[in-house]
């Protein structure tokens, strides 16, 4: 009988679990407790101690495996947004595949890491004729730090585009204030990427939103008012950040989106996507590193 992952990491405060078709590994140590999903390699719940979650999962997300759940921290690779060629999915195709436990245990620091990985297969290599590997280091401590690393496994340079594209629990997104954005050049994507006005005052989200700021690789807030905190995003070879609500019309084409729920979120995601894209060498490696961290207001 194979192993389950459960004996392999056997240790206190790392659990998995299954949810449907979805494993889960639920993490509780000293500072916070965890939720990520195989699915997509996905962090779905960081809960620090004595706060809030940070992340928000949809009531009616699908746990069956057909899709990627809609919430968390979903990772769009090897290309953001929709794909070039028709009939393949937006986002990417790493976010639908089961990712493998590669290790799970507890730092001496009382913090814990979980390695998460997928690689390339037949069914990728036909959507995208790359031989790859990507891995997500997940650490678990006071704050939730995210290593993305992308290895192109070819013998031929390869460009991508990519996000962590992480749905944050809000307790009001209208009106509310994101920070560290103003000065970007930013494209709104409800007007077919049009380029808009760089903006000098900070970012107030009226949903419906979804923006790209390019070249825009600083520290990001996001003023949670209502809920007396700020969430911030410490970027590591970040170029881009995507802000992105529907608001309450839009939100009736998600099936797995409450039509209320619009209310309870907001995307604030980091990566590299349309022209920040990233070359990679043959062979090469590539870090794209988030953490998030709470502080009052
Ligand atoms: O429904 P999906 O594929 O998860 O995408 C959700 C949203 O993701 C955002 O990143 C995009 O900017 C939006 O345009 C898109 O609607």
């Amino acid at each position: 009988m194979a192993t389950t992952y459960q004996e392999q990491f056997s240790v206190d405060g790392i659990q998995f679990t299954t949810r449907e078709a979805v494993e889960l590994i639920e993490i509780d140590n000293q500072f916070a407790k965890a939720t990520i999903t195989t699915m997509g390699g996905s962090v779905l719940s960081f809960i620090p101690k004595g706060q809030k979650d940070l992340l928000w999962v949809s009531d009616s997300a699908i746990y069956d495996g057909s899709k990627p759940i809609r919430g968390g921290v979903p990772i769009c690779w090897p290309w953001f947004g929709g794909a070039k060629q028709p009939g393949l999915p937006a986002h990417g195709f790493v976010r639908s595949m089961v990712w493998t436990v590669e290790k799970a245990a507890h730092l001496d620091t009382g913090e814990t890491r979980v390695l998460l990985a997928c690689e390339s297969n037949e069914k990728t290599l036909e959507q995208w004729p790359h031989v790859f590997k990507l891995k997500l280091c997940v650490e678990v401590g006071a704050s939730l730090t995210l290593t993305l690393i992308s290895a192109n496994l070819s013998d031929e340079s390869v460009d991508i585009t990519e996000a962590l594209h992480t749905y944050f629990s809000v307790a009001n997104p209208i009106g509310m204030q994101i920070k560290g954005l103003e000065q970007s050049t930013h494209l709104d994507k409800l007007v077919d990427n049009a380029p808009a006005e760089i903006q000098t005052d900070v970012v107030v989200l009226n949903p419906p939103k979804d923006s790209v700021y390019l070249n825009q690789t600083g520290t990001v807030s996001i003023v949670d008012a209502d809920n007396e905190r700020q969430i911030v995003i410490h970027k590591r070879n970040s170029q881009s950040s995507v802000v992105w609500n529907p608001g309450p019309e839009i939100v009736k084409g998600f099936a797995d989106i409450d039509d209320q729920a619009w209310l309870d979120f907001a995307c604030v995601e980091s990566g590299n996507v349309l022209e920040d894209f990233i070359t990679l060498p043959a062979k090469a490696e590539h870090m794209l590193s988030v953490q998030y961290l709470v502080k009052p207001l």
